[in-house]
Parts: C-alpha cells; sequence; structure tokens
C-alpha cells in the first residue's frame, strides 16, 4: 500500500509542546492519509511525563482534532496512524535517561530521524544522548527547529555542537517558508518561464519588496518574543531566505548543494547595515493598542506576560541593497510586523516605468508593470499591466488592468499542502534541498547582527504604531525618500 521509500523512526523531541501538536503531528497524519509514510515506520514521541502508549495515542488524537482544520479524522486512516505512535519518556537534561530510547530503536531496522522541537538550550545536550546510543551514524538524520541561535556567536555554537555528532549531510535546518507551496513556485516562475528569466535583473527591474505582515500579536510567546524581536523572529530566517530565492542565480541543477550555494552567494552580497545608513535604510515600530479587524487588542507592552518596559521591535522595514552584477541599483524592501491590518505575505517585482510615454494625452504617466506572487493567503500570481479601454473614441483609452492566477481557481480547488508536510517528508526521504545551509544561517546572522549593532549605536528606541496600521509613519518615508511607495499605498 504504501510508497515511501525510507522506513523510519522519527523521533519527535518535544512531542507535547505547541509546534508538535499544532503543526507536526497534524502534518504527519496528513502524510500517512496520503500513504506516503513507510507502512513500518513509527513515530516515537519523547517528553519527559510517564505515560502509557494509549494515553499518548488520546493526547496526539486530541490535537488532531484541533489542529486538523477544514475535514473530520479519517477513522481508517486514525487506524494506521496510531499504530505507528509510540511514547517514550525522557528528561533530555538527564544523559542517562536516553537508554530508554536506544531499548525501543534499531538503526539497521529503521532510520532514526530526530526533530527537536525543544528549546534551544537542550540541543547540545540531545545530541550528546542520542551519541550514547548510537542514534547518529549515517543515514541517520536530524531536524532543527528555529531559532538556530540569538546571534552569530551562539549560532555557531550550536551549530559546532550539532556538528560534532552529525556530518552536514545528515543536518535538516528547518525553515517552515521554505516549505510552502507558493515560495517553490517562486522557483517555477523564474527558471521555467523565459518571460521571467529574461527579465529578471537591474536592467528591467526598478525595486523589488518583500512584505509579511500578520494580524496577531505575540500569541502568549511574550517572553521569548521579547527576547527575539521581529528582526530575529521573521527577517533572519524566513524574508532573507525568500529574498534569497528572488535575488540568486540560476541553479545548475535542482538538487540541495546548487540551490543552497547560490543562495549562499545572495547573503555574502548583502551590503552591511551600520550606523552609518541605518537610519536611512532602517525602520522598526512597536505597536500600541487598537483595533485589528473588529477587534480592540492591547498594546505589546500590555500584552499577556509581558514584564516590563521593552524596546523590542515589532515591526521591521529595511532597504536591502544585494552588492553584485545582477542587482546593481536594485533596491529590495523588505517590511514584517505584527498586529497589521491583515495576514498578507507577498513579493512584488516593481519593474521600469517606459521610457517614453506616447499616450500622454490620457495618462501623463503609463504606471509600471508590476508581478505580484501572494504567498498567502490566496496564494497566486499576478501581473499588473495596461489595457486599452474597449471601444471607438477618438482618444485610446488606457486603464490599468490585473492577470489574476489563482492556485486554488487555477488548479481546481487542489488542496495545498502545510509547509511542515512537505519538509517533513522531504526530511524523511532524505532530501536538503529545502533545507537551510549551516553558512546560509551563519552570514544571515552576520546580516542581522550588524543591523542590531547599529540600533544598539543610535540608543533610539523603535517608534510607535497603533495596532491595525501598516507600521510607523516612518515605512512610508523610506520609500517616499526613494520616490516610491509600498504596493498597498498605491
Ligand atoms: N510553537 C511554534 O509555532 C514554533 C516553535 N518553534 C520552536 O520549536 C521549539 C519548541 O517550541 P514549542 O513547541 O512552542 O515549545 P513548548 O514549550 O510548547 O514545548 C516544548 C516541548 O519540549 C519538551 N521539553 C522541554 N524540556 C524538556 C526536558 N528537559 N525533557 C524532555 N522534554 C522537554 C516539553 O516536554 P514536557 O511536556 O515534558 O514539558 C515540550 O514537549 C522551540 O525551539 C521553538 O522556538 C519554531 C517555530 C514555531
Ligand atoms: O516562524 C515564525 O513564523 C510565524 C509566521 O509564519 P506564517 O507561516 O504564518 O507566515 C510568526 O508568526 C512567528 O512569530 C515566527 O516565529
Amino acid at each position: 500500500m504504501t510508497t515511501a521509500a525510507t522506513c523510519c523512526d522519527l523521533i519527535l523531541f518535544g512531542t507535547l509542546g505547541d509546534l508538535a501538536r499544532r503543526k507536526l503531528l497534524p502534518a504527519l497524519y496528513q502524510l500517512e492519509k496520503a500513504e506516503l509514510l513507510h507502512q513500518d515506520s513509527r513515530i516515537i514521541g519523547v517528553a519527559r511525563d510517564a505515560m502509557s502508549a494509549d494515553d499518548y495515542r488520546t493526547r496526539v488524537r486530541e490535537s488532531l482534532q484541533q489542529f486538523v482544520t477544514k475535514e473530520s479524522i479519517d477513522e481508517e486512516v486514525w487506524q494506521r496512524f496510531s499504530a505507528k505512535l509510540v511514547y517514550c519518556a525522557v528528561d533530555l537534561a538527564d544523559l542517562e535517561a536516553y537508554s530508554a530510547l536506544g531499548d525501543i530503536t534499531d538503526p539497521t531496522k529503521r532510520t532514526p530521524i530526530s526533530y527537536f522541537a525543544t528549546p534551544p538550550a537542550l540541543f547540545p545536550i540531545i545530541c550528546d544522548g542520542l551519541a550514547s546510543v548510537n542514534l547518529i551514524t549515517a543515514p541517520a538524520r536530524v531536524v532543527l527547529e528555529k531559532p538556530l541561535g540569538h546571534n552569530l556567536i551562539s549560532s555557531r555554537k550550536i551549530n559546532q555542537h550539532v556538528g560534532r555528532y552529525f556530518d552536514e549531510s545528515q543536518i535538516y535546518r528547518i525553515d517552515h517558508y521554505l516549505g510552502k507551496e507558493t515560495v517553490l513556485n517562486l522557483l517555477a516562475l523564474r527558471f521555467a518561464n523565459s518571460i521571467f528569466s529574461s527579465h529578471w535583473d537591474h536592467s528591467t527591474i526598478d525595486h523589488i519588496q518583500i512584505t509579511a505582515a500578520e494580524q496577531v500579536g505575540v500569541e502568549g510567546r511574550w517572553s521569548y518574543y521579547d527576547d527575539a524581536g521581529q528582526l530575529r523572529d521573521m527577517v533572519q530566517n524566513h524574508l532573507l531566505q525568500v529574498l534569497s530565492l528572488i535575488a540568486m542565480e540560476p541553479p545548475t541543477r535542482l538538487d540541495a548543494d546548487s540551490i543552497r550555494d547560490e543562495k549562499l552567494k545572495v547573503l555574502k552580497s548583502l551590503r552591511p547595515i551600520t550606523s552609518q545608513n541605518v537610519r536611512d535604510d532602517t525602520v522598526r515600530g512597536q505597536y500600541t493598542a487598537g483595533f485589528v479587524g473588529d477587534s480592540k487588542v492591547p498594546g505589546y507592552l500590555d500584552e499577556d506576560g509581558a514584564k516590563s518596559k521593552s524596546v523590542t521591535e515589532t515591526f521591521v522595514a529595511l532597504k536591502v541593497h544585494i552588492d553584485n552584477w545582477r542587482w546593481s541599483g536594485v533596491p529590495f524592501y523588505i517590511r514584517t510586523g505584527k498586529r497589521m491590518p491583515q495576514k498578507r505575505t507577498e513579493v512584488v517585482i516593481s519593474f521600469k516605468p517606459q521610457p517614453h510615454n506616447i499616450f500622454h494625452e490620457t495618462l501623463s504617466q503609463l504606471p509600471p508593470n508590476k508581478l505580484i506572487i501572494r504567498l498567502q493567503p490566496d496564494e497566486g500570481v499576478e501581473i499588473q499591466m495596461m489595457n486599452k479601454v474597449p471601444g471607438l473614441g477618438k482618444q485610446m483609452q488606457l486603464k490599468p488592468t490585473t492577470l489574476d492566477l489563482s492556485f486554488y481557481e487555477t488548479f481546481e480547488n487542489k488542496r495545498i499542502a502545510d509547509a511542515y508536510e512537505r519538509l517533513l517528508l522531504e526530511a524523511i526521504e532524505g532530501n536538503q534541498y529545502l533545507f537551510v545551509h549551516r553558512e546560509e544561517v551563519e552570514h544571515a546572522w552576520r546580516y542581522i547582527d550588524g543591523i542590531l549593532a547599529a540600533w544598539s549605536d543610535t540608543a533610539e528606541s523603535p517608534k510607535s504604531y497603533q495596532a491595525g496600521t501598516w507600521g510607523p509613519v516612518a515605512s512610508v518615508s523610506l520609500m517616499a525618500h526613494d520616490g516610491r511607495q509600498w504596493d498597498d499605498e498605491s
């Protein structure tokens, strides 16, 4: 019945935590539903509480009921899935306790794949523990959740420790944006369509915008978030990955090394932001109370769990330059924030305007063409272009129109898989192309550390913005200063 190649023990460290319950277990259930798990594979949940296998299955079922949305649990799938569930109580801080895992695994029968969905402080000891029970030898692999460090130094420490036991080819660093259907579609769009691949550089593109706006606030994660802030939480990983996919040179093949090498070159070409340009090229903000949709929401400093006055940014806008041949003179504007008016993640490629307007009797300036890649929600691709309004009038009327390719409509309501489904499947099958190489993580941190240091030098606090707005006014000025505007302003 099954089509999966790899028979594995997926060891889910942190199986009772929020990430496992909300994302990982539902994703594994969907893989089972699609018959993509090997029939003899197992999912070994690890947490501290002692409990029976049946109690664990009950907990997993409750999570699925809560988080497998839009459908009820299919009993036949559940029977197959629950038969794969095994529970193992281990206090991960206690090296001796890992023997319990050793007792129930046999790497010669099933490939051990260890997924670290725990606080990152535990990563080193989990590696030590896995080594102590011989669960590290290739083809064993390890999947690491973010955050991979708080800065370059701490990220290196984690990478070094994990690297003591696992070769880079065994390490799968998750960035869930790389599992999103629409982020992958960037590759298809760029490299399977000559109309785009031949117009993808400074000669035709004026600038690029990347927006990741969220309506949610810190969602009960104040202490984690306050230590991180939006720059570390969203830009260091997800948005620099998206930027790299947009900006990279064509990889020679669709494999891990080729793609990761090209992304890395982009990260190495980012022009550092320093105390010289930080005021011109960055904006940070923090939300105050306001309305998101119809709901009144508190300010950041009044969120549940807020402990002190804080200068952590919940909004960032950046002007990013990539110092290479292709992107010379093309700024990338990045904007991301919590408590914005809508959930919207999109990339806008704004092309250069026509050099001369022969239609100036009807329009003094022709609006430039735009390619809008909607990553979420309402996934799809839009091209904004000019058309003639049909009619016999003496003067030709032009109108900006949109060619809209919604994924749902185009692909007949085909279900869009959650990012974690794809990433778990690729990790199980041993394909690394959607995972982040150590060097990428470290170069991204180098760039981010520079911005954080420059912010700290200026000793300025983030600018306030009211919840439910698009961030501080300064973010509008960042674009206006260059004679441009964010796509939602036009
Ligand atoms: N939640 C999310 O949406 C996301 C989370 N992440 C990252 O994933 C990781 C997990 O996050 P999240 O699920 O939210 O965290 P939670 O605090 O909800 O869960 C942590 C899990 O780790 C386990 N754990 C902690 N200490 C030990 C220990 N000493 N021994 C055994 N198990 C232990 C807990 O087990 P026990 O039940 O025994 O306490 C629990 O299952 C973090 O690094 C987070 O930053 C990344 C992206 C998104
Ligand atoms: O990693 C994170 O991502 C989410 C946003 O993810 P998305 O898939 O909903 O766009 C963000 O809310 C969270 O703070 C961050 O840790």
